[in-house]
């Protein structure tokens, strides 16, 4: 089973992951992690971040310049996405896809049904060739709980300062509309939206949800 987590900046993806992987191991499940960006592991991956922090001169301010550098940076994990499917019950992607389709269509002022989710689609499923999830979940927190989290871990990690899409609170709640929209429409599959109005997940009880269909 291949389950995204996606969301905002700061929205708990990551630790959602975490609990999401301790949840079904303690269940006796074989479970891998994997998480996009791939830092350290691919060059376009760490390009895109460098210029997210105002390398590479005007590289960032194109939009589908930096959705190509996130795609191609999938596309150079197609077949370790296959690798750890067929060795594990379970495979969780922290971001996929859909941030490409989000983040670009927030940049541009468009919605979920605008063109670059289109082009999203047809470039990643289509001619990159990635599967699609089995299970997108949407961890659905508020842009001010995000941002206040972005905020905090920021001055708590030296190596995390806030990049050029998570200082623009405009940009991120453009984004959260947008997962919406996506999450709404089953864009490239099913989805399950939590968090809703800020409530704790608790990942046990996700867990048992998204191997039951629930
Ligand atoms: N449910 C939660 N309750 C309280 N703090 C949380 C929760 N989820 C995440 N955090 C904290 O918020 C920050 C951002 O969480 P993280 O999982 O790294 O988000 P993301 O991966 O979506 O950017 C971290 O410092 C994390 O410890
Ligand atoms: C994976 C991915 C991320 N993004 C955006 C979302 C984030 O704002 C930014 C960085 O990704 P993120 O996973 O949030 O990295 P960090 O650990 O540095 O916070 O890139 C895309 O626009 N498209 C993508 O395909």
């Amino acid at each position: 089973m291949l389950i995204a987590i996606e969301g905002l900046d700061g929205a708990g993806k990551r630790t959602l992951a975490r609990g999401l992987h301790t949840a079904w191991q303690r269940r006796g499940l074989a479970v891998a992690t994997l998480d996009f960006p791939r830092y350290h592991r691919s060059v376009t991956a760490d390009l895109a971040a460098e210029a997210l922090h105002g390398e590479h001169g005007d590289l960032a301010s194109s939009v589908y310049a930096m959705a190509v550098l996130f795609a191609l940076d999938r596309a150079g994990a197609v077949d370790e996405i296959a690798a750890l499917r067929a060795r594990h019950d379970v495979v969780i992607l922290d971001r996929y896809v859909a941030s490409n389709a989000a983040y670009s269509a927030a940049r541009l002022h468009q919605d979920a049904d605008g063109a670059v989710v289109g082009w999203v689609e047809r470039l990643e499923y289509g001619r990159l060739g990635l599967p699609r999830p089995d299970r997108q979940v949407l961890l659905d927190v508020s842009t001010r709980l995000a941002g206040r989290r972005a905020r905090h871990r920021a001055t708590a990690e030296s190596d995390r300062a806030r990049d050029a899409y998570e200082r623009d609170d405009g940009l991120q709640r453009r984004t959260g509309a947008v997962y919406a929209g996506l999450a709404a429409a089953g864009w490239g599959g099913r989805w399950q939206v939590v968090g809703g109005g800020d409530v704790a997940v608790d990942p046990a009880e996700l867990a048992a949800t998204l191997l039951t269909g629930g």
